[in-house]
């Protein structure tokens, strides 16, 4: 069995769930699993580190799975992390952006001056839906002043065609069937 099966063979599926006709997959036994989890870490940072000969300057996370991610992946490639974080969450001046997402609206907040002018950017979470989400993140980076260079998440559902939303290249490790 290969990384990637091993780690698609643990999700928890939940069928409606948080609302009817959503089929959620949950990575938390992923995380559980110390191997599996150290599995999925590596595999994610080997990516960044053969696909960008410049690593980012910094990992951007979504809240609040991404924030599970994140940290470990910034820490490990020694670059800088910044939170992306629900409406209301952040102290002091922020930039906003509403968005939809696959199962209801939301606000996404980024703190001003924590993306330096130019900086690269890689945003990361567990799941791409609609795009929705990880589009928002993509309008804070610009509006900050940073470029996003890539999309990382472990599961894509490619039915609701999210990644058409991005501005950047997008990879995800699991691709979920309808
Ligand atoms: O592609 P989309 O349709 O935007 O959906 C994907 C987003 O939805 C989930 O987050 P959620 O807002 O449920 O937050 P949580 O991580 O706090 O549970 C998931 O972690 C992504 O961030
Ligand atoms: N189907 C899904 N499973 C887990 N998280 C999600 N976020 C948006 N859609 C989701």
């Amino acid at each position: 069995m290969s990384d990637v099966e091993y780690l698609k063979s643990l999700l928890g599926v939940h069928p409606d769930f948080p609302k009817k006709g959503i089929t959620f997959l949950d990575i938390f036994p992923i995380l559980q699993n110390p191997i599996a989890f150290e599995t999925l870490i590596t595999h994610i940072v080997h990516h960044i580190l053969i696909t960008h000969p410049t690593p980012p300057d910094i990992i951007v996370g979504l809240d609040a799975r991404g924030f599970l991610l994140g940290p470990m992946i910034a820490s490990r490639l020694k670059t800088s992390f910044v939170p992306v974080r629900k409406g209301g969450k952040l102290p002091g001046e922020t930039e906003n952006v509403t968005y939809d997402k696959e199962y209801g609206k939301d606000i996404f907040e980024i703190q001003k001056g924590s993306v330096g002018k130019g900086s690269r950017c890689l945003v990361i979470d567990d799941l791409i839906a609609t795009g929705g989400s990880a589009a928002a993140a993509g309008q804070l980076i610009e509006k900050s002043g940073g470029v996003t260079i890539e999309y990382i998440f472990i599961i894509s559902l490619p039915f609701l065609k999210g990644e058409e939303k991005l501005n950047a290249p997008c990879y995800s490790l699991i691709q979920a069937e309808d």
